[in-house]
């Protein structure tokens, strides 16, 4: 099934929780919808479900209008952050809900929702757990019970509202890849919310990223990532630098003298370098760069922070190593040149 949204708006007294949202999804994608919090994205996903009505525009299910459809009529599966599982059913007659809640007329027979529950629990990796009762499981399997529930009735799409939002962050992780292998099994049209770019970039095929309600940008992890297509992007997709200054004829220059980077092709007027952490060099002999002071250092886990000042203190920069017994690490109060191996360079608007 694929979704086709046209100009959706949803205004609120003093908000536009949607400002005029285009975007289509293929059949068998899993997007992510990313952003901070605020930027629309439940909003979004609410008014695919049919659990919300926009003010204005058009959502498709396939070839067909379903803005005025319900939930039901558009046969959605859906899955909220906490887990919504009844709690005096077992996990089977959880599973089957809503196929054993449809009329009598399109409700299929006992031995088939059994069967249809075996199948689930098989395929969610939770065999003979059927009996159990919701709180005789832990929350990631909860949360595997939900989304089986959800795929019991064959949705035409399946909507997640940060689904493991309320795990911590191991489970997380496992959850995700679990949801992603899952996912490459069943082919199912799938739409996620998460406010967490790691778990964005790490399990969707393609993301986009709101602010204030609209699409900053749209495009695949690596696309995301590596050519984000503005400096809040940059920002949001990962950790980052960021170097006020000018760019004339192909060369930034840093604000405050702190130095020049090479821009080829950049085009002239204010703008914002901005760098990865990892993504720099020291490079103290051809000048290239931007002057800075040690100010600390810190270790977690593998990786080494360089904690550096520009320009008197009050610019923070990161520079991060991984660690290894070779590196030579400058000593704090010491002032270097670094280069940032991959700037990008954003227009700053007057
Ligand atoms: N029922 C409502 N009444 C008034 N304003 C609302 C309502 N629901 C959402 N909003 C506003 O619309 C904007 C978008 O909200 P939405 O919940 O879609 O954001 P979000 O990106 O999902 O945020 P979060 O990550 O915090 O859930 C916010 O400014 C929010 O305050």
């Amino acid at each position: 099934m694929h979704l086709t949204l046209r100009n959706l708006r949803k205004q609120y007294p003093g908000t536009a929780a949607l400002d005029g949202v285009d975007l289509d999804i293929a059949s068998g994608e899993l997007v992510a919808l990313l952003g901070p919090s605020g930027s629309g994205k439940t909003t979004l996903l609410r008014i695919i479900a049919g659990l919300l009505s926009p003010d204005a525009g058009e959502v498709r299910f396939g070839d067909r209008d379903a803005t005025r459809l319900s939930l039901r009529e558009r046969n959605v599966g859906f899955v909220f952050q906490h887990y919504a599982l009844f709690r005096h059913m077992t996990v089977a007659e959880n599973i089957a809900f809503g196929l054993s809640s449809r009329p009598r007329a399109r409700r299929p027979d006992k031995a088939t929702i059994a069967r249809r529950v075996e199948e689930l629990l098989q395929l969610i990796q939770l065999p003979g757990y059927g009996r159990r009762h919701p709180e005789q499981l832990s929350g990631g399997q909860k949360q595997r019970i939900a989304l089986a529930r959800a795929l019991a009735i064959d949705p035409s799409v399946l909507l997640l509202d940060e689904p493991f939002g309320a795990l911590d962050a191991k489970v997380r992780v496992e959850l995700r890849r679990w949801l992603r292998r899952l996912h490459d099994q069943t082919g199912q049209t799938t739409v996620f919310v998460t406010h967490d770019q790691e778990e964005a970039l790490e399990l969707a095929d393609r993301v986009v990223v709101l602010r204030e309600g609209r699409i900053e940008q749209v495009g695949t992890p690596d696309e995301i990532y590596a050519h984000p297509a503005s400096a809040y992007v940059f920002d949001f997709i990962g950790r980052g630098n960021a170097i006020r200054g000018r760019v004339q004829s192909g060369v930034f220059v840093a604000e405050d003298e702190l130095g020049v980077l090479d821009a080829p092709g950049v085009a002239d007027g204010d703008a914002l370098a901005m760098f990865r952490p990892h993504q720099a060099v020291r490079n103290d002999e051809d000048g290239e760069g931007i002057r800075v002071r040690v100010s600390g250092m810190h270790r977690r886990a593998e990786r080494i922070t360089v904690d550096l000042s520009a320009g008197g203190g009050n610019r923070p920069i990161e520079w991060e190593h991984v660690a290894d017994d070779g590196l030579l690490l400058p000593a704090v109060g010491e002032s270097l040149v670094l280069r940032p191996t991959r700037p990008r360079f954003f227009p700053l608007s007057a």
